[in-house]
């Protein structure tokens, strides 16, 4: 019998990530999961007058529309989507350096939020969630922003930082919530929510 508590509990299913995010694909499977990767791109757009939670949830919904017709009577498909929320700003992933340096003097000293929602799709079952964890940055100088901007790749992540990298061990003082919420999905909630399948 296999002992993973949750591939025991998902044996009979196929389950699909889809999503772009080698940090998601990491996340699945340190759970232990196993999985397939399927990206279909949509444009991530959303209405303006919604909420930063209201967000998360909207593109982790949007992610999973193409898929939504072809979803066969074992298929679990996963998606989901990371925001970075300032002063209620959202910040996105930065289109450059200069964008990723501003965001990371702007976080420098401060807290802000970060909410990663997740959609799970069945045939017949659809659960949605989010979590918030909050992130208190340390004060950040040009010196360190600048080694971390030469020395890693903030352009594919909310907020132009990896808490899982050398900027989150230097800068990042304190968290309140989920470390893996801010990595890109809230585990804890993934597996209850998958458990109920
Ligand atoms: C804040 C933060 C974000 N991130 C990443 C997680 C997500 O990959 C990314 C946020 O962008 P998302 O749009 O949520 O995801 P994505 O475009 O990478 O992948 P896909 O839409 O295909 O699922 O930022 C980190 O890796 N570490 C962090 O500390």
């Amino acid at each position: 019998m296999e002992v993973n508590p949750l591939k025991n509990r998902l044996k009979d299913k196929n389950i699909i990530l889809a999503s772009g995010s080698p940090r998601r694909k990491q996340i699945l499977e340190e759970l232990g999961l196993s999985f397939s990767v399927e990206i279909r791109k949509v444009i991530e757009t959303y209405p303006s007058h919604l909420t930063p939670p209201e967000v998360a949830i909207y593109l982790a919904n949007l992610k999973a529309e193409p898929f939504k017709k072809d979803l066969g009577e074992n298929d679990i498909l996963i998606t989901g989507d990371t925001i970075v929320c300032l002063e209620n700003k959202i910040l996105g992933k930065p289109k450059d350096r200069e964008e990723a340096f501003e965001m990371l003097s702007r976080l420098s000293g401060k807290e802000h939020q970060v909410i990663s929602s997740v959609c799970l799709k069945s045939k017949d079952k659809l659960f949605e969630f989010k979590d918030i964890t909050l992130v208190h940055f340390n004060k950040l100088s040009k010196f360190e922003i600048d080694y971390y901007l030469d020395y890693y790749q903030p352009y594919d992540k909310a907020g132009a930082y990896g808490i899982q990298e050398w900027i989150g061990q230097i800068g990042i003082k304190k968290i309140e919530g989920s470390f893996y919420t801010v990595m890109g999905m809230p585990t804890h909630l993934l597996y209850e929510n998958l458990m109920k399948f």
